[in-house]
């Protein structure tokens, strides 16, 4: 089977992604009840009300790079660690019908501020605090996997195998290259079940466990959204009865 492809810097393409996720989260969080709403996420500490509160918030902090990018200077995501966290905090409580629609407008904002780019604009180079380096070309990825991976994170209906083909192949991939040489990580052998594709992680010694299933399962696992039970796991050629006690943990991305 041929897994469709995106370039994650095709801004004009991603852009259209993005925007059709969003448009996903947008209906879910609109029919999210009052007694959801303050419930707890998938992210550890945190309840939908800061899940929604924090995709508002990184839209606004993406407007942020975009604007520095059109003017040809370095622009921070947030002012600070601090400010990033008290603005989830401060956004957490609010009721359902005040995250939508500031997730709405949020969203907008983004959108207009995307829409602005001049063409040359999208070729700046963004450094992150991370030493990161990336053309401004990438943020709408930057978008379209947070909203991808916090609309699961909020443990309603919309699971990974909700996630886009495309987005799960560049994310997958993506996770790979960043695990494959982790020392501290046991090995382990990534077969996806529906394209045959293998990779490997972990750089520890000893034999690789294999794992093998359909490749959002593989994200789920990868991206810390998910323990790995609905793989299928063999270590040394027997099957492994509890995946999860035999997988490692991976951290969820925030
Ligand atoms: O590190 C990345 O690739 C993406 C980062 C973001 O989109 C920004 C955030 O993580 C955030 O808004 O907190």
């Amino acid at each position: 089977m041929t897994v469709p492809r995106i370039r994650t810097d095709d801004h004009s393409v991603v852009s259209g992604a993005a925007d059709d996720a969003t448009d996903r989260l947008l209906r879910t969080a609109s029919g999210v009840r009052p007694d959801q709403i303050g419930g707890p996420s998938l992210l550890p500490g945190w309840t939908r009300g800061h899940v929604l509160a924090h995709v508002a918030r990184n839209a606004d902090a993406l407007v942020r790079l975009l604007e520095g990018a059109r003017e040809g200077r370095q622009a921070d995501l947030y002012p600070s660690r601090d400010d990033r966290d008290r603005e989830i905090e401060e956004g957490a409580d609010r009721g359902p019908e005040e995250q939508a629609a500031d997730l709405e407008d949020s969203a907008e904002r983004l959108a207009e501020a995307v829409r602005s780019m001049p063409k040359k604009a999208w070729k700046f180079e963004i450094r992150l605090p991370d030493g990161r380096v990336f053309p401004a070309a990438r943020i709408p990825w930057m978008r379209l996997s947070e909203v991808e991976y916090h609309h699961v994170d909020l443990g309603l209906d919309y699971a990974p195998g909700a996630w886009p083909q495309p987005f799960v192949a560049e994310e997958v991939e993506s996770l790979v290259a960043r695990f494959a040489a982790e020392e501290e990580l046991p090995p382990v052998l990534l077969r996806d079940s529906g394209s045959g594709e293998e990779f490997r992680i972990g750089a520890a010694a000893g034999p690789a466990v294999t794992a093998q299933g359909p490749a959002s399962a593989l994200l789920a696992w990868l991206s810390g959204r998910a323990d790995g039970s609905r793989l299928t796991v063999h270590r040394d050629g027997t099957p492994v009865a509890e995946p999860a006690a035999v997988l490692p943990e991976l951290p969820p991305m925030r």
